[in-house]
């Protein structure tokens, strides 16, 4: 068997999330005793707790929604790249800082972009991706890109230029990613939006499995 990397976060109570977005909460509705056979739960969260995906609609409003994404560009070869090193809090990664690293095709690409992953507080100065970068990415092919950070845009954009730049070119996002613990290469790549109808996002279960 091929070694498998989950590179997703935990979802649990207290996971953080996007300042003034929804806590996750999971509650009990059916608990097994005399009567009862089974523990069922009720689940509240936002769609972009996490690792997760962003569909269109998240950043355009005739955008299609998680239920309507195609799920080609979630799955198959995929190259992590760790950027860790070359950008500080607030920087954007530029087209320079891919130019070198990346292959002359590739199909999807993860950019580990903090030295460690904040598992557990929110960081607001997390470095993000400049439009320069992604044109870049599109030029080669990638059908993918997936961060650690939770936006390609920093925390305090209105306009969300690296998220417009990736709906320009039909690239896939995901975002926080846990990429800490994987070393720098070639995986395939299986991350899917759950089939949610009207969905702007939605939590996915991330893994890297390695290629024999
Ligand atoms: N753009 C971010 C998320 C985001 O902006 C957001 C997520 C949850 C609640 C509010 C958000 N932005 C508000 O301006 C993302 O790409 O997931
Ligand atoms: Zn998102
Ligand atoms: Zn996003």
């Amino acid at each position: 068997m091929n070694r498998i990397y989950d590179i997703s976060q935990t979802i649990r109570p207290g996971i953080p999330v996007w300042p003034g977005d929804a806590k996750f909460k999971l509650k009990r509705t059916w608990v097994i005793e005399e009567e009862c056979p089974v523990n069922v739960s009720k689940m509240k969260m936002s769609t972009h707790t996490g690792t997760h995906a962003d569909s269109r609609l998240h950043f355009d409003e005739e955008g299609i929604d998680c239920a309507e994404t195609p799920l080609d560009s979630y799955v198959g070869p995929a190259t992590l790249i760790d950027l860790s090193g070359d950008v500080v809090a607030n920087d954007l990664v530029d087209a320079a800082h891919l130019a070198n690293r990346l292959p002359d095709r590739v199909d999807r690409v993860l950019l580990k972009l903090f030295k460690a992953f904040p598992h557990e507080g929110w960081d607001p100065d997390f470095p993000a991706i400049s439009p320069a970068a992604i044109d870049l990415l599109a030029e080669r092919g990638c059908k993918l890109i997936g961060v650690d950070v939770p936006s390609l845009d920093p925390q305090d954009s209105k306009t969300l230029d690296a998220h417009f730049a990736v709906y320009r070119a039909g690239i896939a996002i995901l975002e926080g990613l846990v990429l800490d613990d994987v070393p720098e290469g070639d995986y395939e790549l299986i991350a899917l939006p759950l089939k949610i109808e009207g969905a702007d996002g939605s939590p996915v279960r991330a893994i890297l499995r390695e290629i024999p």
